[in-house]
């Protein structure tokens, strides 16, 4: 495609060279530019992409663009944008012809329960018979591809290659995660959603946004580029966020009746029994995931199928329907009496809700091994600590994805919340003798919950990722009793 076209719809100005020339590609990382391609300079956290320009012109880039002017080589085409991440974003989407546009997209956003929103959603559009992608934290789900997901909301290019690739599988719809820094990073700028989903906004991701008002605002943006709205008006900010859009919201709630609620909400160990209800009709719902956060997830589910005019029948056989998400609430039968549950929850909401969940109906003891994530927000780790001493019979803290940081500070912050309650407590930083301990104090009747890594199969460590399979790991252990 010519650089001009590229172009056309991005605020620049032209500093040198002509626009006048092919492009065979767009890269945002020197590492990948080839022969005739376009390189976009992204100011980073990190590295500074300005710095990268001789790199890539070695490797052929033939045109810039660029926030800051310097010197450039010869024959390259140098193009000044206002903000490069936004011009990534729609020079990716015309480059590959907006192959977005071909897809009906939902997003969701939240702190916690897009992942699984999107798995509900997309259980009840697959048994109405469409072709229906994911993009989000397990993986990216195209056809019957399963990509490895590094982000929760790719890159705006790479988010382009995946469109292309469900234009080409003539999916239907895309259900995709858009996680705060995707909206704050412009990752999704472009995109137009069919609908946008709120699920709540509770503390995480401070590190990255500093004061929650950031967090909302940035989360507020998903709405900006949505026909409608489907919003949870049980949780404070989803009810701020109502009041401050524009376009047509769809409520959904438990606590009070809302456009779509549910009623008799009945919670086991299996199962999430509930009336969904929806103007004068109602469905009774045996959802085979436990927990009253769940019950929202559905409701979200549900509303978003409302607004793409889905029967209520299809509604409630594909929330039947569902096969489980992977690491969110996945139970191990130790065979013994007690009973293992594997859950992604990393944030103190997260964590209370599983607990919680798992309270409603222990017959023994709570145990709960957790930890925290590394060069994440450090002001949850304390609640953390707080949430799990509190709702456990017995906390086991120990290393979630160190990252950089050192995973003994890292439960220095998590101790005190432990502290304060003044129950049984154990730190064992090495995350496999953590577990193996928790499933040796295993008596009948307990429930042992494994927070925080969920479906994920590695542990990220200062200087290397190790393998790190929990499910693996457990059923091991459970083998060599
Ligand atoms: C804070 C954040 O989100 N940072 C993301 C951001 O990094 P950045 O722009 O600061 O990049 P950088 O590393 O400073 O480099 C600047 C530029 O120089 C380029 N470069 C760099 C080196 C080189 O040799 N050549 C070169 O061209 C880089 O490609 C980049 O374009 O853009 C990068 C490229 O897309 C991302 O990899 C990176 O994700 C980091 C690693 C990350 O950990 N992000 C997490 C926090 C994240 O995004 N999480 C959310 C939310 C999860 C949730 O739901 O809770 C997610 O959506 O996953
Ligand atoms: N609606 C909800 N409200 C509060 N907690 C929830 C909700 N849904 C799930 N959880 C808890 O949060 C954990 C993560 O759920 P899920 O993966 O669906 O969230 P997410 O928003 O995709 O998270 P991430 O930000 O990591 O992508 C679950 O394992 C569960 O403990
Ligand atoms: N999407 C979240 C996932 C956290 C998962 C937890 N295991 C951790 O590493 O902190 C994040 O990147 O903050
Ligand atoms: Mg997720």
């Amino acid at each position: 495609m010519k650089l001009k076209d590229i172009m056309m719809n991005i605020n620049h100005t032209i500093l040198k060279g002509t626009s006048d020339k092919e492009i065979e590609g767009i890269a945002y990382d020197s590492r990948a530019v080839k022969e005739g391609y376009l390189f976009v300079c992204i100011k980073g956290f990190k590295a500074d992409g300005h710095d990268f320009i001789n790199d890539a012109v070695k490797k052929g880039a033939k045109a810039i663009i660029l926030e800051k002017e310097g010197h450039l080589p010869d024959g390259v085409t140098a193009i000044k944008v206002g903000d490069s991440r936004m011009a990534l974003a729609l020079a990716s989407a015309a480059f590959f012809e907006h192959p977005s546009k071909n897809v009906k997209l939902i997003g969701v956003t939240g702190t916690n329960g897009k992942t699984t929103t999107t798995y509900l959603i997309k259980s009840i559009l697959d048994r109405c018979g469409y072709n229906v992608s994911i993009l989000g934290t397990i993986s990216n789900i195209i056809g019957n591809k399963a990509i490895d997901a590094s982000r929760t909301t790719p890159e705006s290019y790479d988010l382009q290659v995946l469109f292309s690739e469900m234009r080409q599988l003539k999916t239907h719809y895309c259900i995709m995660e858009v996680s705060s820094h995707s909206l704050e990073l412009k990752r999704v700028a472009g995109l137009s959603f069919n609908s946008g989903i709120f699920t709540n906004l509770t503390r995480d991701h401070l590190d990255f946004h500093e004061t929650f008002e950031n967090y909302f605002n940035a989360k507020l943006k998903l709405f900006k580029s949505s026909k409608t709205a489907i919003i949870n008006i049980d949780d404070e900010y989803g009810r701020k966020m109502k009041d401050n859009i524009e376009i047509p919201v769809i409520t959904y709630a438990e606590k009070e009746r809302a456009d779509v609620w549910a009623t008799d909400v009945e919670i086991t160990a299996n199962f999430s029994k509930f009336i969904l209800n929806y103007k004068e009709e109602k469905k009774e719902i045996m959802l085979p995931m436990p927990g009253r956060f769940n019950v929202y997830n559905a409701l979200a589910a549900a509303a978003s199928c409302i607004s793409e005019g889905i029967s209520l029948e299809d509604i409630k056989k594909g929330l039947e329907e569902i096969k489980g998400v992977p690491g969110r609430s996945e139970v191990i039968d130790s065979g013994r009496g007690f009973t293992v549950i594997i859950d992604y929850a990393h944030t103190p909401d997260g964590l209370e809700n599983i607990l919680n969940t798992v309270r409603e109906y222990v017959q023994g003891r709570v145990i709960t091994i957790f930890g925290c994530g590394g060069d994440r927000d450090k002001t949850k780790r304390t609640i953390m600590g707080e949430v799990a001493a509190k709702l456990s019979e017995i906390a086991i803290v120990t290393s979630d994805n160190p990252r950089s940081e050192d995973p003994e500070a890292i439960i220095k912050d998590i101790l005190p919340g432990v502290i304060k309650i003044n129950k049984e407590y154990f730190v064992i930083p090495d995350r496999k003798e953590a577990i193996k301990r928790a499933i040796n104090l295993g008596k009948e009747g307990d429930v042992i919950v494994v927070a925080g890594k969920g479906h994920e199969t590695y542990q990220v460590l200062k200087d290397k990722t190790i393998d790190f399979d929990e499910k693996q790991i457990i059923n091991e252990i459970l083998n060599q009793m």
